[in-house]
């Protein structure tokens, strides 16, 4: 049985910085300059050309001439990089336009309308933010937009009829990343963390770039192909092949031209199950390396938290 519990976590309420990038603030407010990300901007940054994550070519798998070669490139990806991108995945391309035209329309609603839609207290769902757990937390310059769609007791009755209908069909996160601050070096879009969640596919909305991924100490920018998802590795994964394939550490930084706008659908397992390493992957040879956990349990100790890198999947560790 599932577990009725309405809500799995909640998150702090915040400024809309949105609001603040419309303030023409000349210096960035203390609690979004990010010291601690400085060490991280000087890092090596890879140029695009040098290197690039996967692409998987889905049409390749119902070919019996390619389906080998593309399952093994597949396989590697997940294993040596953790995120690839899809092209011919098959989602037409007018339902993926109409998606982005109406979550940038909801983004440029007036800040009275979105306010109809904002999370609730004790509640992730709704124009907000997550995993902002004390007031001295550092600030990532960035807004979100999250409903969950399945299981659909979760659905808030509120937030989804007034939705546009593209909206209701997926399950989706909204991120937005604004420019307009004088000093966008200072703050972070969204700071370095793993996805906790099984698999992330990544929709970038316009043509602004600004997510990056770590790559052997390396942050590697991601340049997304038109009509392509970018696929991510999530924890759950990473704990459930033991380790095989790989949870990566990624961020979103801000630019100064304009603002920025990703959606991001998480699949998550379901919620009355547990989580841990495959049996048939734990050998004598390669001991469990995680802890087994219900799912429950797992996603309350996560919205609990700070995002900070591999932190949580790091609890998770035998
Ligand atoms: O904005 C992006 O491209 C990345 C979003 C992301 O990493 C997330 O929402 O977990
Ligand atoms: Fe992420």
């Amino acid at each position: 049985m599932e577990s009725k519990s309405a809500n799995l976590g909640s998150s702090l309420p915040v400024p809309i910085v949105q609001e603040l990038a419309k303030e023409k603030l000349t210096t960035v407010p203390p609690r979004y300059v990010r010291p601690d990300q400085y060490q991280q901007r000087i890092l090596p940054t890879l140029k695009s050309s040098y290197s690039q994550i996967p692409v998987i070519d889905m049409q390749k798998f119902s070919d019996i001439y390619t389906v080998e070669s593309e399952l093994h490139a597949l396989h590697n990806a997940c294993q040596e990089w953790g995120f690839f991108q899809l092209i011919n995945h098959g989602v037409d391309s007018t339902v993926v336009e109409k998606m982005k035209i109406e979550i940038q329309e909801f983004f440029n609603l007036p800040i009275d309308e979105k306010k109809k839609f904002r999370q609730e207290e004790g509640d992730l769902q709704g124009y907000g933010q997550a995993f902002i757990v004390s007031e001295e937390q550092k600030l990532d310059w960035g807004d979100m937009f999250a409903i969950v769609i399945s299981p659909t007791y979760l659905r808030k009755p509120h937030l989804i009829p007034k939705l546009p209908t593209t909206f209701r069909r997926d399950a989706f996160h909204e991120d937005e990343l604004l420019s307009s601050v004088s000093q966008p070096e200072l703050v972070t879009g969204l700071s370095p963390h793993s996805d906790a969640d099984g698999l992330t596919i990544l929709l970038q909305v316009n043509e602004m770039k600004g997510l990056q991924i770590k790559k052997d100490g390396v942050w590697i920018p991601v340049s997304p192909l038109p009509n392509a998802f970018t696929i991510n590795i999530g924890d759950i994964l990473e704990i459930v092949t033991n380790g095989a394939y790989k949870s990566i550490e990624h961020r979103a930084i801000v630019n100064r031209e304009k603002e920025r706008l990703s959606i991001a659908t998480f699949l998550k397992p379901n919620l009355d199950g547990d989580i841990g390493p495959s049996p048939s992957l734990v050998t004598a040879e390669t001991p469990a390396k995680f802890k087994r956990i219900e799912v429950t349990e797992y996603l309350k100790g996560l919205f609990s938290r700070e995002l900070a890198g591999k932190s949580y999947l790091d609890l998770m560790r035998i």
